[in-house]
């Protein structure tokens, strides 16, 4: 080999070899690169599907769940899809006609049938949870509820979903799948930021759940919980007979009380109720329910007038009447001898909390005071004047709203005990992100383990990042190659010259 050569071949590009293996390497990074991308790409088109119904006292509603089918423990994955409301009443109500209870869940699991796609049907769980109403009617008759949960369950069992079972929930399943919903929502597991605390407000029962300051000194208000690596010790207590609508019997029936002997064409001057308002109920309507007493055979077919004198005041102080702070065998209650540590930190209330507060323009810039002020020119609108107003909105609800209102605003200042501040720290939510606050979300995360107990042990670096990592780090490594072929390059222009 001549010098000439020998000096030539120093030159690596001049090696065909040595040029053929970087141009080899750098193929191989950008196909590993490429690879690697289309593997973690979130696959737009690939989700799954979960159903829960909310059989509650006033009405049924079916949600359907979405997630991204491969993230399914990454928190905040879940969101709502689509919610459909059951026409007519809750399935408590067809306790006399318990196949109809099935029949009415049709459209809407029709509907659900068309939203989800049709491969993704065998793997999609459905749940049923029945509240307040069904819990009241297992009460009152033990056979009439499992008759209507019998129904539902055969109607469901007719669609092309996994059936995970209809069941009436706990009280403190309630309030605790409520929280979780609000948190799981608004990502305070993943972030490990401050809870929030969950208030919800039913027809027939109340829930009320958060982390409390101090030891919770009953085993039934208690419940505890270990997601994404942190432990929850909640407070949770459910009021059966506490929501708007069993309230308002309970309330009725201490209003009508002084006049016990209903023999007489009894009228009811009711403070709550607006001036005009002058309808004949029967009792039967009014007081049917396990929450009040029973009816006497003679008062049943009786009626009485039930007549709106709208005093704002009257009606608060009335209301106060419902709880019952008489006694208490713990450090502290709320009331009806329920034990209740103080409020702390920030609640979204929801449900009818919402749909009251949301009908009366109250906000959460309007002080408590503020409130009691909208509140009371609203009890005092005489009855004919509101009609006129509210053409569209249904009688029934707008002559409860002055109730309703009231309620809400006792229910938190005389029987959970919240302060002005407690108040601002409240606010009034029916969503989060579009999906709906309740406890269905919870209660579906929960028993699918969507919410893991440990946090993951690398922190997940989200896919724009991953992406740009790699590029970052391929183009590295090519320059590197390319610096390290030009470090090693022997001068070959002068010297060839010179051995000439
Ligand atoms: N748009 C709506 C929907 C429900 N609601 C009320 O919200 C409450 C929902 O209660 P629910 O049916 O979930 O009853 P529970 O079984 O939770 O006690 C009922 O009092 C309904 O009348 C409302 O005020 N406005
Ligand atoms: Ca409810």
């Amino acid at each position: 080999m001549d010098e000439q050569q020998e000096m030539k071949v120093k030159n690596p590009w001049h090696r065909p070899h040595i040029f053929l293996a970087t141009a080899g390497i750098a193929a191989a990074i950008i196909i590993m690169v490429a690879i690697a991308v289309v593997q973690n790409k979130p696959l737009q088109q690939k989700y799954k599907y979960g159903i829960v119904l909310d059989a509650g006292s006033s009405h049924t509603s079916v949600y359907i769940y979405e997630w991204p089918a491969e993230k399914e423990n990454n928190t905040g994955m879940v969101k709502q899809k689509q919610a459909c409301s059951v026409k007519g009443p809750g399935i408590s109500s067809y306790s006399k006609t318990p196949e109809k209870a099935g029949e009415s869940l049709k459209e809407c699991m029709d509907n659900a049938t068309k939203t989800i796609p049709k491969h993704r049907h065998p793997e999609t769980p459905v749940y049923l949870g029945a509240t307040a109403g069904m819990r009241l009617l297992k009460m009152e008759n033990d056979v009439d509820s499992k008759k209507v949960l019998a129904s539902v369950e055969k109607s469901l069992q007719t669609y092309p979903f996994s059936y995970q079972g209809a069941r009436i929930i706990t009280g403190q399943e309630e309030g605790a799948f409520g929280w979780i919903t609000v948190n799981y929502l608004s990502e305070n597991f993943r972030k490990a930021s401050r809870t929030v605390g969950a208030l919800d407000l039913g027809g027939a029962s109340t829930q009320i759940t958060f982390v409390p300051g101090q030891q919770v000194e009953s085993s039934d208000n208690s419940i505890d919980f270990r997601l994404y690596g942190n432990d929850y010790h909640l407070y949770t207590h459910s009021f059966l007979c506490y929501g708007k609508d069993q309230v308002l019997k309970l309330y009725l029936e201490q209003q009508i009380q002084p006049n016990a002997d209903m023999t007489d064409n009894i009228i009811l001057e009711d403070p709550c109720f607006h001036p005009g308002y002058n309808i004949i109920k029967s009792f039967q309507s009014v007081f049917d329910s396990p929450c009040v007493k029973n009816l006497t055979n003679s008062q049943k077919g009786q009626n009485f007038t039930h007549r709106g004198i709208g005093n704002w005041n009257k009606c608060n102080q009335a209301i106060k009447e419902v709880f019952n702070t008489s006694h208490c065998r713990y450090s502290r209650c709320s009331f009806n001898d329920v034990f209740q540590p103080p409020v702390t930190g920030r609640f979204g209330a929801f449900s009818a909390y919402f749909f009251v507060m949301d009908f009366l323009n109250v906000t959460p810039d309007h002080s408590l005071d503020e409130a009691k002020k909208i509140l009371e020119a609203y009890c005092t609108t005489p009855w004919g004047t509101l009609k006129q107003k509210h053409r569209k909105v249904k009688e029934k609800y707008l002559a409860e709203y002055c109730f309703s209102g009231t309620y809400i605003v006792s229910l938190l200042e005389d029987g959970y005990k919240f302060t002005t501040n407690d108040w601002k720290n409240t606010e009034f939510i029916k969503t989060i992100k579009n999906s709906e606050a309740g406890w269905t979300l919870g209660y579906m995360l929960n028993l699918t383990n969507m919410i893991p107990a440990e946090a993951p042990d690398t922190p997940l670096l989200p896919y724009g990042g991953y992406v740009s990592l790699m590029l970052v780090l391929s183009f590295l490594i090519i320059v590197c190659i390319i610096l390290g072929c030009i470090f090693f390059r022997r001068p070959s222009g002068p010297a060839h010259k010179e051995i000439i």
